[in-house]
């Protein structure tokens, strides 16, 4: 049977131009999830100057994390090495493969290697002799093969001359880089045409980059040229930083997807992949760049939920019973989760007085609980909540001073109820949010929505003001934001709020916000109770009085708490000196009861 290999370049090429600052363990957590995948080829980090890429500082921690596979024999996992001195760190953190990277260009080649072509050339060749006759493997990557963003086309001949001076001093195999992603299938025809006169197909891999949607397009005609490896990103990661315009690798997702469905083996637990994309769009707080990985996971769920009403093995599964049916609410239970719907759709899910208390008397209860540890609050129909009530029977067309006072603390108690309870609450939110509904979602701990949900403080295009809510808003937004979506009413995007890190997932539709909840849950059950509920004190210190005494005094008093050492700190710490790397909290919590 027909088979490709896929080099997955997603822990390096992927990460490597990511803002927000990415753990360790986060990386190492990808490569090996990556693995689970099939994925026999995965390019783990760089040994370049921190100061280019300071994402990759860690490569020698990542390399230590992922010690137990690098001697695999039939897996690889290849790091970059810019030099000799790259080279060294490299061998050092026990590298049994490496990559040198060469442009076809000059202008490209100042840029990203410092160097003119010939002088990168001579810096690979110091690398290839250094490893030459060792059991390390040389892997060789040329950039804009098709174009440079500063030179302009690229001559196919002058990446054949480059390729060649790679093959003779030692690589294996030549990656080429479509590295802006500007190529088309019939440019690498014609670049191929020249490279595969001269050198096998055997030799060669393709590098493309889908900014203008052509990537899944080169691969499939340098399939047919003969070419039989691609290196690909999940989610379709990363870019390169010094491209002007460059971005999206080509996701693994899509391109395993194509070869499943042409018949073509490639190794890889198509469904499997789905879920790592989505798993680190979510750490990444960005939205997965791959068409297929989202298509995936929401038709598994939809078929398997609309068939079975089951989650399909993989996902942690939730099954929902119900436990209180009101005619404006839903009370469910999963285990030590609480789910509260609002439901009461044809109103926008707008809150009534009834609902304010009724609400908060849920949220208090729970508070109490000790078998609950996770609440999600979440909604019915085509908005998450409008707000307060604003018909002619709604609170706040009431005129007289009781009804307005019980307006204001009916508010007031629920949002503190959620931001006082020790649970974990998170807001699920499955459509637009006006007014008090944004209030309601910033007052939770956690927020993950629908990516066509909006946030729209539409109080003061009614005369009214978003007096109660603004304590958690400004909190959350900052003032800068606030003020200005306060002044201005405009519906304020999913995506911006989730680069401003106030939205902690997105889904492009309800099956996959399911499954983004259910990843949230699975994670907060992965923590320790009491230490997730003294987290959020530790915040809301930090945040009503931060630099005062009483500041000071709830971190020792939190920290001598957890150091003498607290029930959960014995039992969380004795698990983990037992090998333990995932800690069954619901086990102590229901030993602690018995007790
Ligand atoms: C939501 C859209 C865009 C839908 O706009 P649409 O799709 O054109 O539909 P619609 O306007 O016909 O709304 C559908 C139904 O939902 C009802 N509805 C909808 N919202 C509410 C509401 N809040 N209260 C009561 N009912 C509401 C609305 O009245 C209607 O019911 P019907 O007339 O068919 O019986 C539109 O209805 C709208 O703009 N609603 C107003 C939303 C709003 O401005 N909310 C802010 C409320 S004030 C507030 O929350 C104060 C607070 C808490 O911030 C104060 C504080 O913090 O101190």
């Amino acid at each position: 049977m027909a088979s490709v290999r896929l080099v997955e370049v997603g822990p390096r090429d992927g990460l490597q131009n990511t803002k927000s600052v990415i753990s360790t363990a986060t990386k190492i957590e990808l490569i090996r999830r990556l693995r689970s995948c099939g994925l026999k080829t995965i390019e783990a980090t760089s040994f370049v100057s921190p100061k280019w890429v300071p994402q990759l500082a860690d490569g020698a921690q990542v390399m230590s994390g992922i010690g137990d596979l690098i001697d695999s024999s039939d897996e690889s996992y290849p790091v970059l090495v810019p030099n000799l001195k790259g080279l060294e760190a490299a061998l050092k953190a026990g590298a049994r493969e490496v990559a040198v990277f060469v442009s076809a260009s000059e202008g490209f080649s100042r840029r990203n290697n410092n160097a003119s072509v010939d002088e990168a050339l001579k810096r690979a060749g110091e690398v290839a002799r250094r490893v030459k006759g060792t059991n390390v493997k040389l892997r060789g990557y040329i950039s804009s093969v098709i174009a440079c963003p500063f030179d302009g086309p690229t001559h196919p001949n002058q990446v054949l001359k480059v390729t060649q001076t790679l093959l003779d001093m030692g690589c294996y195999e030549i990656s080429l880089g479509d590295t802006t992603g500007v190529g088309t299938p019939a440019q690498v025809k014609r670049l191929l045409e020249t490279i595969l006169a001269s050198v096998p197909a055997s030799q060669i891999a393709g590098h493309f980059h889908d900014t203008y949607g052509q990537a899944l397009a080169n691969v499939l005609i340098a399939y047919q040229m003969g070419i039989r490896v691609f290196d690909c990103s999940i989610a379709g990661l990363g870019g390169c930083p010094y491209a002007p315009g460059a971005k999206g690798n080509l996701a693994t997702e899509d391109v395993a997807y194509m070869f499943e469905k042409m018949g073509v083996q490639t190794g890889v637990k198509l469904d499997m992949v789905a879920e790592v994309g989505s798993w680190i769009s979510g750490e990444l707080n960005i939205p997965s760049a791959s068409r297929a990985g989202p298509a995936l996971l929401a038709t598994r769920n939809r078929t398997a939920r609309d068939t079975t009403g089951k989650i399909p093995a993989g996902v942690p599964t939730l099954k929902w019973s119900v436990v209180k049916d009101h005619e404006t609410y839903l009370v469910e239970r999963a285990g030590s989760n609480m789910r509260i719907t609002l439901a009461r759709p044809r109103n926008g899910n707008a809150l009534t007085l009834a609902m304010l208390s009724s609400l908060t008397q849920l949220i208090q209860a729970a508070a109490g609980d000790k078998e609950i540890r996770c609440i999600i609050i979440t909604a019915k129909g085509k908005y998450f909540c409008t707000g307060m009530d604003i018909s002619p029977s709604g609170a706040t067309s009431a005129s007289d001073r009781q009804a307005k006072e019980d307006q204001f603390h009916g508010l007031r108690n629920l949002f503190d109820a959620i931001d006082n309870a020790p649970q974990t609450i998170v807001a699920m939110i499955t459509g637009p949010c006006l007014g008090g509904g944004v209030g309601l979602a910033m007052a939770c701990d956690v927020r993950i929505a629908i990516e066509t949900a909006t946030f729209t403080l539409s109080e003061t295009k009614l005369g009214l003001v978003p007096a109660v809510i603004s304590k958690y808003l400004i909190r959350e937004w900052g003032i800068p934001r606030s003020r200005e979506a306060m002044l201005t009413a405009r519906p304020v995007g999913c995506q911006e709020l989730l680069d401003a890190g106030v939205i902690h997932g997105v889904a492009p539709d309800a099956a996959s916000l399911i499954t983004l909840m259910e990843d949230k849950i699975f994670r907060i059950q992965q923590c320790a109770p009491g230490a997730s509920a003294q987290a959020k004190d530790l915040v809301r210190v930090g945040w009503k009085l931060p630099g005062s005494t009483k500041q000071d005094a709830t971190i020792s008093d939190i920290y001598y708490h957890m150091t003498q050492p607290s029930q959960e700190a014995q039992y969380g710490l004795a698990s983990f000196r037992a090998g333990n790397r995932n800690v069954d909290w619901s086990k102590m919590t229901r030993t602690t009861t018995k007790l």
